[in-house]
């Protein structure tokens, strides 16, 4: 079967398409009992037309057994189709969950979307509408037709009074369709914008209530509150407004429906069975129609998520798996590096070119705002918006595959996250537990006798041991996890923020150790105390080099400046770049 242009317009939809057996098996047990659906009003025109008349009972046992009989088949069919959509959204959903997890993730990092949890309640919101009631409206309403012969079979007046209440129950539809879209996708958008203001502020919980700051939170939340009620609140009256005409003709429908049946059998054209008939065939014929009317909100919010998801993974396609590499050295290139953030109107790296060559300790220093922590996350490639070239063994750090390079670096950011689960498992980055390895990296952190002292030792739950460990603790456990697995290039964004003098003094000692195993350490600081073991310097001031090169010369040509800049104009000496 040729692949229609709407399925390959992108991969959600030949997500979609790969699943076209168990529609189509959908659709066929939708026409079973659809079909069957018939049997209902052939029974109640042959008891009231033939039974009632010759008072047969034999005829009338055989009748229902044959009902009765067709019924099953019909049921079978329903619950056919509703299992096989239930188990074709769980299909679906192992299809995409690992490729939207991942690019949730990936647009998470690159700062352009609310979180991953926003894709995968998209992700349930469609698994949800193609498996829910919603759906069966659309598989039902093409079988309205065969309803409406069957009517005008009966009498033409019948079925030109079903055409004209699906036209009108249609025409609402489209109405509502009309003028719910866009309310309902504004009242769902302030809503989550609400409740993600919340979490950002209930994250921050601690300093709100030290500072005594909920009460003048408590305004801007209840602001955007307001807001998402009444978008609400407009979108849920304008839903009952069409509910309600919508009821309303559906009654309508139901009752003249039999008034012109009645009509039809007074003027002696149809039996009283086929009136009775009518009234029912009516009413299944326009029930597909009416579910669309009903569940319109749940196609409006499906079909949102479907195009946002759409666009998620258009933007973050899944990465090319062949570009797996030998190990890298460790070696680092920058060349006229630009970083750039949304709502800025200058980049925050402009133009940051230095080298660093594998086996070396360099540290980055500069003033508060320079860039140092940009410049570390763009080494390690996880800066969003970068221009120029990072180049990691002379390869663009893009295009290594993360889960591929993961192992071979080493990253400690200046807010150090630690995660839900044991001490261990942190240290060991949450992959497979090496215990001579986590007890490495923690004995080179300066970590192993404080762990041993926690009740549960390793085993100790972050969550628990959160109470119990200190800034400058925390800070050694993500520095573990940074050397855990002996990693070739070390990125350390202000390791000594929160250490004391032992705690420095075994980060010395981790840095050299490192140093002396051959690996590449960046060391960003605002300390003294670490250059020490600086093979080169490498100062930043607003997102430009100031100064980079061996230590003792960076520092001798500092020094210098600080004199010239002391002495009378003209005797400066100039910083070399190196
Ligand atoms: N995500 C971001 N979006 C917009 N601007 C940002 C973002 N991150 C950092 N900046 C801005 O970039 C500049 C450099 O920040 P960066 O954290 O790299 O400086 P730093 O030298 O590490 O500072 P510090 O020593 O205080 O940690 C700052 O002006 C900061 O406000």
């Amino acid at each position: 079967m040729s692949k229609p242009s709407f399925f390959q317009r992108s991969e959600l939809t030949q997500v979609l398409w790969s699943f076209r057996r168990e529609f189509i098996t959908v659709g066929i047990f939708s026409m079973v009992a659809n079909v069957l659906m018939l049997s209902p009003t052939l029974y109640m025109l042959q008891v009231y037309d033939r039974v009632m008349v010759s008072q047969s009972e034999l005829t009338l046992l055989a009748m229902s057994l044959i009902t009765l009989f067709l019924f099953g088949i019909m049921a079978f069919a329903e619950w056919m189709r509703s299992r096989l959509l239930v188990r074709t959204g769980v299909q679906l959903d192992t299809a995409l969950g690992t490729r939207v997890f991942n690019a949730s993730f990936e647009s998470y990092l690159g700062q352009s979307s609310s979180g991953p949890a926003r894709a995968f309640n998209d992700l349930i919101q469609i698994r949800q509408f193609i498996t829910g009631n919603g759906i069966f409206a659309f598989f039902d309403a093409p079988w309205a037709p065969i309803y409406i012969a069957v009517l005008f079979f009966l009498h033409p007046m019948l079925g030109w009074l079903s055409i004209g209440f699906a036209l009108v129950q249609m025409a609402l539809a489209w109405f509502g369709h009309r003028r719910m879209v866009e309310p309902s996708e504004e009242a769902a958008k302030a809503t989550s914008e609400s409740s993600a203001y919340l979490q950002s502020k209930l994250r921050n919980a601690e300093v709100l209530e030290s500072m005594g700051m909920v009460h003048n939170l408590h305004p801007h939340w209840a602001d955007r509150h307001q807001k998402a009620l009444a978008l609400q609140s407009h979108a849920q009256s304008l839903t009952h407004r069409i509910t309600a005409w919508s009821k309303f003709i559906r009654y309508a429908q139901q009752s003249l429906s039999l008034g012109a049946g009645a009509l039809l059998v007074i003027d002696g054209q149809i039996s009283p069975g086929a009136m009775i008939a009518a009234n029912v065939l009516m009413t299944r014929a326009l029930a597909p129609i009416d579910m669309m009317v009903g569940t319109w909100r749940a196609f409006i919010a499906a079909r949102s998520a479907f195009d946002r998801l759409e666009t998620l993974l258009r933007d973050y396609p899944e990465r090319d798996a062949a570009l797996s590499r030998v190990a890298p050295k460790g070696a680092l290139t920058l060349r006229k590096v630009v970083a750039s953030a949304p709502g800025r109107k200058t980049p925050i790296l402009k133009g940051v070119s230095t080298t660093v060559a594998a086996g070396t300790v360099t540290v980055v220093l500069g003033p508060s705002g320079s860039g140092k922590s940009t410049l570390a996350r763009t080494m390690v490639g996880i800066w969003p918006d970068v221009s120029g070239e990072v180049l990691l063994d002379g390869l663009p750090i893009e295009s290594w595959d993360r889960t591929e390079l993961g192992p071979y670096l080493g990253y400690l950011p200046q807010d150090i996250e630690l995660f839900e689960g044991s001490i261990a498992e942190n240290i060991a980055r949450f992959g497979k537990v090496d215990s001579d390895k986590v007890i490495a990296a923690a004995r080179s952190a300066g970590l192993h006798d404080m762990i041993l002292r926690f009740p549960k030792g390793y085993d100790t739950p972050i969550g628990e041991a959160g109470g119990l460990l200190s800034g400058g603790q925390r800070q050694r456990i993500g520095l573990a996890r940074a050397i855990y697995g002996d990693p070739v290039l070390v990125v350390l964004d202000e390791p000594n923020a929160n250490l004391d003098d032992v705690g420095e003094a075994a980060l010395v000692r981790t840095v050299q150790g490192l140093k002396e195993a051959g690996r590449t350490v960046l060391l960003v600081t605002h300390r003294p105390g670490i250059l020490a073991v600086a093979d080169r310097l490498l100062i930043l001031r607003d997102g430009q080099v100031q100064a980079d090169g061996p230590r003792d010369q960076v520092l001798a040509a500092m020094r210098a400046t600080s004199a010239a800049a002391a002495s009378p104009p003209g005797t400066a000496v100039a910083v070399q770049p190196a």
